[in-house]
Order: structure tokens, then C-alpha cells, then sequence
């Protein structure tokens, strides 16, 4: 279960995708996989999220997919059915994990107090959404809600006004374990077949991502 949390955050970003059909699948995978992105989240915020999962899995076997704004059982259950190796939602319900952990399934609650660190620490969470990242207070507010659990190893995943311009800044902390976001495909790009501008900003944020986790490599 926390391997394919490991293998989805090795990129040190994931876009995080609105798709509309399953016809703009297929560009919308080559395109992150030609900038070396490996990841993609599909969230269940369009009717064709648990199709467009489905065929990515099927036809791009290099791509981790995974299901994002899973907060309730059949979404949950459609991602599984979908294969995506992994869940997340904006927010954390106790039930939800308790699902998630009986389909012995990765799942990634978002956190925004300390009320919900607890929660998920009580049901062994260590990974959490930080939603919204940047209208919630940024890395300050970060540090200081995690602070008192700094013996948990909790590790954090932004998503929330995180772009280029700040996700150095996210990736530099050492609890930040990768960032989300929607700038990288965003609905409007992936409506109008900007496959040139995603592989670009694919390609950006991995090479950001790349100079602060891997500055010699
Ligand atoms: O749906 C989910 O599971 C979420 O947690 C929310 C998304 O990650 C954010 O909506 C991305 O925010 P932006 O990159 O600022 O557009």
C-alpha cells in the first residue's frame, strides 16, 4: 500500500487532472509521459473519471495513476475497479479510511488542522493532502501544525495554489513529500488539446522538482 505512495510522490509532483472524456486520455497521458512524468491523479470531478483511469491503465502501463476527490464508497470502489494504484481526497473522513484500509487500499486524506493529523494518525495515516495549501497559510502554517507530531515521520502533499513560482519553496521542506496541483493540465488546456503547453509545464516541474531533490543529478 505505502509503496505505491512512494512510487507516486518519487516525481516529487503529480498533476492533478479534470478530464471530461475518455477521448482526451490517451494525449493527455503521452503528453506527461513524453516530459518524463510519470504520475497523473484523475479526479472523480467529471463523469468520466473512472473510464479515463481505466484506459490509461490499460494502455500506459509506465504511468501511475491514481484517483483523486474520492469521498464517498462507489468512487472508491470505481478507482479500485479502474486499477489506480491510489486515492486521495481534499478532506479526511474516519470512514473513508476505514474503507480504503479494509480494501487494503492507498489512500491519502487532505488535513487542515491538527484535529484531522490526529484522526489519520489513529488509523496509521502518515501521508496527507495539505488542502488548499496556499490560501491556508503556505509553509508557515505547514510547519506549525506538524510540528507536534514530528515523531510520527508525517509527510505532507501541498496541493492548493501551488505552482511553478513556489514549488521549490514546497519541495525544500523536508516533510513535503511531493506537490499537487492543477496548473500543470488544467481543465481549460486539456478542453482545447494544449498537449505542447502540458509536456511543457510537465517538463518544467519535473526539471524543478529534479534541481531541488536532486541538484547533482
Ligand atoms: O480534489 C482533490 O482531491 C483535491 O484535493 C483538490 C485539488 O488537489 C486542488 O483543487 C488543486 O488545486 P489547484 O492546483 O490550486 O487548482
Amino acid at each position: 500500500m505505502e509503496n505505491s505512495l512512494l512510487e507516486a510522490t518519487a516525481f516529487g509532483v503529480i498533476p492533478v487532472v479534470e478530464v471530461d472524456g475518455v477521448a482526451e486520455a490517451d494525449a493527455l497521458a503521452e503528453s506527461l509521459l513524453e516530459a518524463g512524468l510519470g504520475v497523473v491523479e484523475v479526479t472523480f470531478r467529471t463523469h468520466a473519471a473512472a473510464e479515463v483511469i481505466a484506459r490509461i491503465v490499460e494502455r500506459y502501463p509506465d504511468m501511475i495513476v491514481g484517483a483523486g476527490t474520492v469521498i464517498d464508497q462507489r468512487d472508491l470502489h470505481r478507482a479500485a475497479e479502474a486499477g489506480a494504484r491510489f486515492a486521495l481526497a481534499p478532506g479526511l473522513s474516519p470512514r473513508m479510511l476505514d474503507l480504503a484500509a479494509e480494501a487494503g487500499f492507498a489512500y491519502v486524506p487532505g488535513a487542515m488542522t491538527p484535529s484531522d493529523l490526529q484522526a489519520g494518525i489513529e488509523r496509521g495515516i502518515r501521508t496527507f493532502k495539505f488542502f488548499p495549501a496556499m490560501p491556508a497559510g503556505g509553509i508557515p502554517f505547514l510547519r506549525a501544525i506538524s510540528a507536534p507530531f514530528a515523531l510520527h515521520g508525517l509527510r505532507f502533499i501541498p496541493t492548493g495554489g501551488v505552482s511553478v513560482t513556489n514549488l521549490g519553496e514546497w519541495l525544500r521542506e523536508p516533510a513535503v513529500a511531493a506537490v499537487g496541483g492543477t496548473w500543470i493540465a488544467s481543465r481549460a488546456m486539456i478542453r482545447s488539446g494544449d498537449w505542447a503547453g502540458i509536456r511543457r509545464n510537465a517538463g518544467e516541474a519535473l526539471r524543478m522538482a529534479r534541481e531541488v531533490r536532486d541538484p547533482a543529478g
